[in-house]
């Protein structure tokens, strides 16, 4: 199979690199500099990274595979304490590297270790997750949760490379890869139609890593990041439209205790992104009913009922809030993302009240 490399630019460029066979790049990424590498990988998947483990030492690192707590309960201050202590028992310098592995869980704190370890040391990640691939490995934004929010801690700090072995998504648990499948609409909603109708046109091959379209996906939905963070790295404006639906997904999140799949949590926030758009008087009901359609199609949930005044509590936190005004991407049409600052109370609990049922 022949790779895709999808450059990201700005002042620390990098290339996504998307096929099989990949990890030849890897010692390029980790550089000549480097003497000792840290794998960070989920403590289940030691399968997964023992090629990238096997790489490295071929190539005459001293490698050395620090095992962390599966899925988001990797995202913790303790966990993320625990790599700090095992970098300084390493001798880990400024020259030496944080390879990330597995999901985005995984890389977003393994990213942060990265980040925060002496100022700051090359992370390289091999995301090993659909949604790892098209959006979380990519664009730098690395962090962990707090038992107030989700995401809240963290730091803007590019990878010097990501690759992207589409072979390691054929173990992937079924609702973990649709969960993906959320991020890759998103793409298609904010930006990339065409992303929107390749699903449209075979939802079960979409939800599937053996369906006919994997490779062009993952592609177009990392064409759309890399575009977008290459312009705004630390999300002073455009980067924002990255976020659509993330508002109410990231309330979710926490008021499941991060137990509910990110890329579920986002498929429910981009239905309520677009019942508020359609109620500001932006956005058609028939494109509203097309989240839905193309959402459910392969298998995503579109609709969620707990409590509003905690939901709502929550959103305030949000990262796009600007003192006590709540911000919202929201869509003027496909691919026409726009802004709502400050929308009425009672339009938020209407567009609530669209996606409980
Ligand atoms: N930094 C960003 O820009 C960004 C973007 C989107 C999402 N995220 C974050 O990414 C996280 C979600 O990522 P995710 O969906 O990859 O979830 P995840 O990291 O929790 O992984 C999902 C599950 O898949 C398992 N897994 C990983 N690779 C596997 C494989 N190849 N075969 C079998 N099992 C495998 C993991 O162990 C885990 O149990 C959230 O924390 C979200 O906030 C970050
Ligand atoms: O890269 C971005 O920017 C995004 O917003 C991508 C999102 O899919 C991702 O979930 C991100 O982690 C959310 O960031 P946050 O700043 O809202 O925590
Ligand atoms: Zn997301």
């Amino acid at each position: 199979m022949t790779q895709a490399r999808v450059h990201v630019g700005g002042a620390d460029p990098y290339d996504v690199v998307i096929g099989t066979g990949v990890l030849g790049e890897l010692p390029a990424m980790v550089g000549e500099r480097a003497r000792t590498v840290a794998v960070v990988h989920a403590e289940g998947l030691p399968e997964i990274a023992r090629p990238v483990r096997g790489a490295l030492e071929q190539a005459g690192y001293a490698v050395h595979a620090l095992p962390v707590p599966d899925g988001e309960a990797a995202k913790e201050v303790g966990v993320l304490a625990g790599l700090w202590s095992s970098f300084a028992r390493l001798g880990m310098t400024r020259t030496d590297v944080v390879v990330g592995v597995g999901g985005g869980a995984t890389t977003d704190l393994a990213g942060f270790a990265a980040a925060s370890w002496l100022r700051g040391v090359r992370a390289v990640l091999v995301p090993t997750t659909l949604l790892g691939m098209v959006d979380a490995a990519v664009g730098g934004k690395t962090g962990i949760n707090v038992p107030e929010g989700k995401n809240l801690v963290g730091a803007f700090h590019p990878p010097a490379g990501v690759l992207c072995d589409l072979a390691t998504l054929m173990t992937m648990p079924h609702e973990d890869y649709v969960s993906g499948l959320a991020e890759i609409i998103k793409a298609g909603f904010i930006a990339d139609p065409a992303i929107l109708e390749l699903v449209e046109d075979d939802p079960k091959g979409a939800a599937s890593p053996d369906g006919p379209h994997t490779r062009e996906l993952v592609e177009r939905a990392v064409r759309v990041k890399a575009g977008v963070v290459s312009a705004d790295l630390r999300e002073g404006g455009l980067r924002e439209i990255l976020n659509y639906g993330h508002t109410l997904a990231h309330a979710i999140e926490k008021a499941e205790d991060y137990r509910f799949r990110h890329g579920h949590a986002v498929a429910i926030g981009m239905v309520y992104a677009a019942e508020l758009s359609r109620l500001a008087g932006r956005l058609p009901a028939g494109t509203v009913q097309r989240h839905r359609d193309v959402l459910t199609s392969v298998g995503l949930p579109v609709s969620y009922a707990a409590d509003w005044a905690g939901l709502r509590a929550t959103m305030s936190i949000d990262k796009k809030s600007r003192g006590s005004t709540l911000r919202f991407v929201v869509l003027d049409g496909i691919a026409e993302p726009g802004r709502l600052e400050g929308p009425d109370e009672a339009l938020l609990a209407a567009a609530y009240r669209e996606i409980t049922s």
